[in-house]
C-alpha cells in the first residue's frame, strides 16, 4: 500500500460547556449566522450538558475502522482530525508529520457533495497543510459514499427496523431529511456545466435508494436544522412544518430517517428526536426515527472498502448514475469552480 496513515476527518463538537460558545464561533465566524440563531443553538448544546456526542460516535466508529482494517490485514494508523472542534484537523496532521507520515487518506464523515458537505473538507485538508508548512503529508481525500450499497443498505435495513418499531399497520409515511444549506449553495454544487443542485439531487436519489431497498412506497425528502439569516433562502420544507403538513393530510404516523448525517450527533438527537418528535406526538401521530448508519457493521466495512476500492484502482462500487466524485488530491476541488462557496450577506460589501 502506497499510503502510511488515514485521516478521518469531521465537524467536531463541544465536549463542556465551556466548549459550546468557542465552538459555535468557529463553525460560523464569517458567514452570516444571526447571533440570535447562534444562542439558540447553544441553547441546544446546553440542554445536553454542553457536550455533542459526536466525538465520542467518531471515536467509536474510528475504533470499528481499526479493527476492520486488521482483520484484514490492512497496516494503516488512523487519526482523528476535526474542522471546528479538538483535536483540530491543523494539530492533527502536524502530528502526522511528526509521525513520519508521508501520504495518507482522508475518510470524510459526509457522504455527499456540495459545499458544506464536502469542498469545505477539501478546504480542511489545504488550511492543516498549509498550516504545517514544508514536510506536511500528502492527503488524498475519499470519494462520495451516498450511492454505496453498504451505505444504501445499513439505511435502509434502519428504516425498515423503524417501521417495525411503530407495528405493522400504521401506516408510517417515510420521510428523508438532510441538513438544509441555502438554495445559492445547492445551486452552485456540483462541477459547472453539469447542471447545478448535485447536493439535493444525491440526497434524493440516497432517498430513492433507500426507500426501494426498504421496500416502502411513498416517501418524502424534506430539510433540517435551517441557519442563516431569515432572509436568504434554504432548502425546504422543514421537517417540523412537513410533519404538520402530513397530519393535516390525515397521516398518523412518520418514520423519519436522517440519510443526510452518519451518525446520532447534536443535529439528529436535538432537532429530530426532540422538536420533530414533540411535534408528532402534540399531534397525536406515531413517530420513529430510523439509526444512522455508524453504529452498523457496514459502516466499518464501508470505509475500509472505500481504501482498497481506491488503493486497488477498482471500479466504484455505487448504485446510482452520479459520476464518484470528491477523491483529490491536497484539497483541490473536484474541478474548477466545483462547489464553489456562496458569498455570505456577512462578507458582502
Ligand atoms: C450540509 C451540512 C452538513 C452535513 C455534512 C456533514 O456532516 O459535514 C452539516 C453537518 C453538521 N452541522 C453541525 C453543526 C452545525 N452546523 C451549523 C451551521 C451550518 N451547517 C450547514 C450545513 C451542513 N452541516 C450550513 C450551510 C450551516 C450555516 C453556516 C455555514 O455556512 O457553515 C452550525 C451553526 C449553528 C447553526 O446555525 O445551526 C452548527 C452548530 C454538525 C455537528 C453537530 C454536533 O455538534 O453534534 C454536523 C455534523
Ligand atoms: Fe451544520
Amino acid at each position: 500500500m502506497n499510503y502510511d496513515a488515514l485521516l478521518w476527518l469531521s465537524f467536531g463538537g463541544p465536549e463542556g460547556p465551556d466548549d459550546v460558545m468557542p465552538f459555535l464561533e468557529n463553525v460560523t465566524r464569517g458567514r452570516g449566522v444571526p447571533r440570535e440563531r447562534l444562542e439558540e443553538v447553544a441553547e441546544h448544546y446546553r440542554h445536553f450538558g454542553g457536550v455533542s456526542p459526536i466525538n465520542r460516535l467518531n471515536r467509536e466508529a474510528i475504533a470499528a475502522v481499526e479493527k476492520e482494517l486488521a482483520a484484514q490485514g490492512i497496516a494503516l494508523p488512523v487519526y482523528f482530525g476535526n474542522r471546528n472542534w479538538e483535536p483540530m484537523v491543523e494539530d492533527t496532521v502536524a502530528r502526522m508529520a511528526a509521525d513520519g507520515v508521508r501520504r495518507a487518506l482522508v475518510f470524510p464523515t459526509s457522504a455527499y457533495g456540495g459545499y458544506s458537505a464536502c469542498r469545505q473538507y477539501d478546504e480542511d485538508i489545504e488550511r492543516a497543510r498549509a498550516a504545517h508548512g514544508e514536510g506536511a503529508p500528502e492527503l488524498v481525500k475519499l470519494r462520495q459514499f451516498f450511492d454505496h450499497p453498504l451505505f444504501v443498505g445499513a439505511v435502509a435495513d434502519a428504516v425498515r427496523a423503524a417501521h417495525a418499531e411503530l407495528g405493522q399497520d400504521t401506516g408510517a409515511r417515510t420521510v428523508f431529511t438532510a441538513h438544509s444549506v441555502p438554495t445559492s449553495a445547492d445551486a452552485a454544487s456540483g462541477p459547472p456545466g453539469s447542471g447545478g443542485h448535485r447536493y439535493s439531487r444525491q440526497v434524493a436519489e440516497a432517498a430513492r435508494l433507500v426507500a426501494a431497498g426498504a421496500g416502502v412506497d411513498g416517501y418524502d425528502v424534506v430539510w433540517q436544522s435551517r441557519s442563516g439569516p431569515p432572509q436568504v433562502p434554504w432548502l425546504e420544507p422543514d421537517i417540523v412544518d412537513h410533519i404538520d403538513a402530513l397530519h393535516a393530510d390525515g397521516v398518523r404516523a412518520v418514520v423519519v430517517c436522517p440519510v443526510g448525517f452518519v451518525s446520532d450527533h447534536l443535529e439528529v438527537i436535538w432537532d429530530l428526536d426532540n422538536e420533530a418528535a414533540d411535534r408528532a406526538r402534540e399531534l397525536g401521530m406515531g413517530f420513529a426515527r430510523a439509526a444512522t448508519p455508524n453504529g452498523d457493521p457496514r459502516f466499518a466495512e464501508l470505509v475500509v472498502e472505500l481504501v482498497t476500492e481506491h488503493t486497488a484502482g477498482a471500479p466504484a462500487r455505487k448504485l446510482s448514475d452520479f459520476p464518484a466524485a470528491g477523491c483529490t488530491v491536497n484539497g483541490a476541488p473536484c474541478a474548477v469552480g466545483c462547489c464553489e462557496p456562496v458569498r455570505r450577506p456577512s462578507r458582502a460589501g
